[in-house]
């Protein structure tokens, strides 16, 4: 296809994708809000996105793809080696500037913010300024600034500000050594999770979760960070997607504080829930559950493991067995132990779900059976810019874990190895969910 015949089809595709996406707004029963807004829309809280997020997959990789076809390339490297987004995201969460925002509607001057965390005007002016250009927060007059709807996700009561929080401090201190841990001894070829990057610049001799472990006062931001992740990547629309009839018994294995157990807890009274994690987890977990949902501990629907997927498993014999956003937090190796112990435990009717993000293939391979959505050209086959975020997961798994993200046959081929076929996939937009059984 010539240049130009590419760009006309990229011009369609953006038509499409963008009507699509408002139609999935007014769908919702609002019209799109402006970015100014304040006012949640029923579509940023609803469990049922997989319509919007196809759509945004859609326009975001045409609208790059036609941008870099069109932009000469120096334009566009440089502008990606240029990127501050992250000095001053970080700036405005530590200095809690949404949450000061919050309590005036009609904007603040930036003297007046000033005084109130103590930073240099003219510096915070700057950095609001930048986030403004890029649509988070608004500039209502010269120098004054309020709240608008992206600014609102970095607030302190919502979990989308732990997550950025989480990912900006460990992907910041862990880049600055990449390099390092890429080339020299011992790092280059470990595999072992103490040698990520992040480790490395941390001088923590342990994985992550064991630096999470060793910290208590860290763990209820990376909880609420979890959340956060559940929210955007869309995961609750597993719970429309998947036919739950005849579960009565399910395990969650790494479950956290039941970002999923919880809610299905709600909209399945008739399962019997598992919940199995570390110490600290499941401590944080039993105090949750006391608070938002007493009822389910009160009529033992909920139970409270304190475990070690890497152990063989005391909960034998559940009708599903779920293990959500935890397999790429492991090597090879360790995720084969994870795997083995959950297959020993299974019976003949039970299944695997591995709720994970997915690598998608950038290369369209004539004839091959496709079990996950692929793109129309001349779009990448993987959406391009529109799967960003499984790849920047899978940079983010290499500086903290010194582990990946898993392509579909990647994930298949481990499971195989530990005795479990594959019964079916479910293309949840941004993440997958893979069925398995014992094999026979
Ligand atoms: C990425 S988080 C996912 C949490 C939750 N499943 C979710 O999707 O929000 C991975 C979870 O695995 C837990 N974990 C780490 N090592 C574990 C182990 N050896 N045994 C059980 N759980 C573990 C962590 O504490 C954490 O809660």
């Amino acid at each position: 296809m010539s240049a130009k015949a590419q760009i006309e089809a990229l011009l369609a595709l953006i038509n499409n994708a963008a009507h699509q996406a408002i139609a999935e707004y007014d769908k919702a029963g609002k019209e799109v809000p402006t970015l100014d807004s304040v006012e949640p829309h029923p579509l940023d809280i609803s469990d049922d996105t997989s319509g919007l997020k196809k759509a945004i997959r859609l326009l975001e990789g045409a609208c790059e793809q036609l941008c870099v076809t069109l932009a000469p390339p120096s334009h566009t490297i440089t502008k990606r080696t240029q990127n501050c987004d992250w000095p001053c995201i970080m700036a405005v969460i530590e200095a809690r500037v949404p949450d000061i925002l919050a309590g005036h509607p009609g904007g603040l001057h930036v003297d007046e913010l000033s005084k109130k965390i103590d930073i240099d005007a003219g510096k915070l002016s700057r950095i609001l300024r930048f986030l403004a250009a890029r649509h988070c927060f608004t500039e209502v007059d010269a120098d004054v600034f309020s709240n608008n709807r992206l600014s609102l996700m970095l607030h302190s009561a919502n979990p989308i500000r732990d997550l950025a929080y989480i990912q900006l401090n460990s992907n910041i201190q862990a880049s600055t050594v990449l390099w390092e841990n890429l080339t020299t001894q011992p790092y280059t070829r470990s595999h072992e999770l103490h040698d990520a990057p992040l480790m490395q610049a941390l001088q923590f001799k342990g994985s992550y979760y064991e630096w999470i472990e060793s910290q208590p006062e860290k763990r209820p931001t990376f909880q609420r960070a979890m959340v956060g992740f559940g929210q955007v990547a869309g995961s609750r629309c597993v719970f429309y997607d998947y036919n739950w009839d005849g579960c009565k018994t399910l395990c969650d294995l790494g479950s956290g504080v039941g970002n999923f157990s919880m809610p299905l807890a709600r909209l399945h009274p008739e399962i019997h829930v598992s919940m199995l994690d570390l110490p600290g987890p499941m401590a944080q977990a039993r105090a949750l559950w006391a608070q938002e949902y007493p009822t389910a501990i009160e009529e033992k629907r909920v139970e409270f493991i304190e475990g070690d997927f890497l152990r063989p498993l005391s909960v034998k014999d559940q009708d599903i067995y779920y293990v959500p956003n935890c397999l790429h937090n492991w090597s090879d190796d360790a995720a084969l132990v994870i795997l083995e112990n959950i297959c020993q435990a299974m019976g003949s009717h039970s299944r695997l779900l591995v709720h994970d993000s997915i690598i998608r293939p950038l290369t369209r391979t004539p004839g091959k059976r496709v079990d996950i959505d692929e793109a129309p050209g001349p779009l990448l086959p993987n959406f391009g810019i529109g799967s960003a975020r499984s790849h920047n997961l899978d940079i983010t798994m290499l500086l903290a874990f010194n582990t990946s993200e898993r392509t579909l046959d990647e994930l298949k081929n481990l499971a195989t190895k530990a005795g479990l076929v594959m019964e079916g996939v479910l293309d949840m937009v941004e993440m997958c969910m893979l069925e398995f059984r014992v094999a026979a």
